[in-house]
């Protein structure tokens, strides 16, 4: 039987697959993707920690619901997402190269320049489902910081391993690696 890892996080409970990323590493497998209850649930209490903020920014994928989310729920009108690959209908995009957790191969990440232009000189919150070993939220302030957005908060619902450790960003609970 599959191994799981029983998670509860904003009230919702889920059995999270155990699955191996490397020969000597596992981690808990969190899907927010298509899990409406659990964006709805977490995003009303990361809000209550995300004051005086101009813009929320994402990486796509798995951070683009809980954007949406925590817009709505904010009154905020618009939301950024970095993409992790060049659009043609991009405007001089900002690109740079991240590694997560469970990246396979080399990813990009890239903001279009017109929203790069709409965050200069205002301030950010980066969101992300899950901060891990930390790179993709790192690659996406430099992002933000070239953009000259000031990075004001940094905001997931989980902080996996060592993340959970660190004092700089906001996070509703663990995640344990295996
Ligand atoms: O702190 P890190 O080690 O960088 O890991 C965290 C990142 O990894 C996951 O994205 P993933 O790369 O799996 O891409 P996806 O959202 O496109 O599935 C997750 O959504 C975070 O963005
Ligand atoms: N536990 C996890 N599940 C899914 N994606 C992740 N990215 C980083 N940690 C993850």
């Amino acid at each position: 039987m599959m191994e799981t890892y029983s998670l509860a996080v904003a009230g919702v409970k889920r059995k999270l697959p155990i699955i191996p990323i490397s020969n000597d590493l596992k981690i808990a497998s969190f899907v927010i993707l298509g899990d409406t209850e659990i964006v709805v649930a977490a995003a009303s209490l990361l809000a209550e920690q995300l004051k005086d903020i101009d813009y929320l920014v994402t990486a796509e994928a798995k951070g683009i619901p809980l954007v949406h989310e925590l817009s709505k729920q904010l009154n905020m009108p618009e939301y950024i997402v970095a993409r992790k690959s060049v659009k043609p209908y991009m405007d001089e995009p900002l690109i740079n190269q991240v590694v997560s957790i469970t990246t396979q191969k080399e990813q990009l990440l890239c903001l279009d320049g017109k929203d790069a232009a709409k965050i200069k000189g205002k301030r950010i919150a980066l969101i992300d489902d899950v901060i891990s070993t930390g790179e993709s939220i790192r690659i996406l302030e430099e992002l933000v910081t070239k953009a000259g957005g000031i990075t004001v908060s940094k905001a997931a619902i989980l902080a996996e391993g060592d993340a959970a450790e660190r004092d700089d960003i906001v996070y509703l609970e663990k995640l344990p690696v295996f």
